[in-house]
């Protein structure tokens, strides 16, 4: 199978919540040598603001990605190459492995074609994604090889996301990852903060995320990263 994601290394994470830094211009986002662009948060996100990233970075080449954080935030633009839709596997209940999706299904035309999932396994307790869906982040580096070939294996997920928002993670348990999955995609995400950090878990990954980063530090910070990952 052969999906955009596979010849990926950077991800470049834009909270429609969150103000550009300095002045940076979504021009200067676009061109930052990122892979992707994907557009989501998991607080205070609705669908006004979704569209006004997705117009503002629509004219130049990069793609463009609408991670959704529920059915209301989805919006419909022809300038999107496709959706990622997560699935939290640790989450507490079931809302988030399928509730939700089965409401959005329920509500909406999908587009199947250009609607993909993630599957989640959230890893810091104090990240607002952990908050929300009640994740269960004790997890020891062999439970998270377990959930990667539970993702991979018995669910056929395309892709698996190891997500540490908000700090940087363990590399032995990103690894364990890494190393449980054959075919699936292993993306990193949490506290990339330059070219050291981007270039080590890009080594443990197949994909890293960087979000924080472009909203406190700016572009020039995410092209170190960039660097740092396509130099892995
Ligand atoms: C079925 C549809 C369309 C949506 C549901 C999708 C699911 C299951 C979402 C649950 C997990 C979630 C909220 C994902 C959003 C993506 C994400 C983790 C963004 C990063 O958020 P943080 O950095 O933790 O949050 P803030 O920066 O907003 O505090
Ligand atoms: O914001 P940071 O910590 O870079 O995390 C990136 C991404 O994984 C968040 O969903
Ligand atoms: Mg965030």
């Amino acid at each position: 199978m052969n999906n955009p994601w596979d010849d990926w290394d950077h991800v470049l994470k834009v909270d429609p919540d969150k103000e550009l830094h300095g002045d940076d211009t979504f021009e200067d986002v676009c061109r930052t040598g990122t892979d992707a662009i994907e557009i989501g948060g998991t607080l205070d996100v609705t669908a006004e603001k979704m569209t006004r990233v997705v117009d503002a970075a629509a004219e130049y080449d990069v793609p463009l990605y609408q991670e959704p954080s529920n059915p209301g935030v989805v919006i419909d633009s022809p300038a999107l190459d496709g959706y990622l839709i997560p699935t939290v596997f640790n989450a507490g209940g079931p809302f988030w492995i399928t509730g939700a999706h089965k409401e959005w299904v329920r509500i909406d035309d999908l587009d199947w074609d250009r609607t993909h999932t993630e599957a989640y396994i959230v890893m810091n307790p104090e990240a607002s994604v952990a908050q929300l869906t009640e994740a269960d982040c004790d997890l020891s580096a062999d439970d998270v090889e377990a959930y990667a070939k539970v993702a991979e294996r018995m669910f056929g997920q395309e892709i698996v996301y190891v997500e540490y928002s908000g700090m940087f993670g363990d590399t032995e348990k990103v690894a364990a990852a890494h190393d449980a999955l054959d075919e699936a995609t292993l993306f990193y995400g949490g506290g990339i903060h330059g070219y050291e950090s981007a270039n080590e878990m890009a080594a443990h990954s197949d994909v890293i995320v960087v979000g924080d980063l472009l909203h406190d530090e700016g572009v020039d910070a995410v092209r170190e990263t960039v660097k740092g990952a396509k130099d892995a």
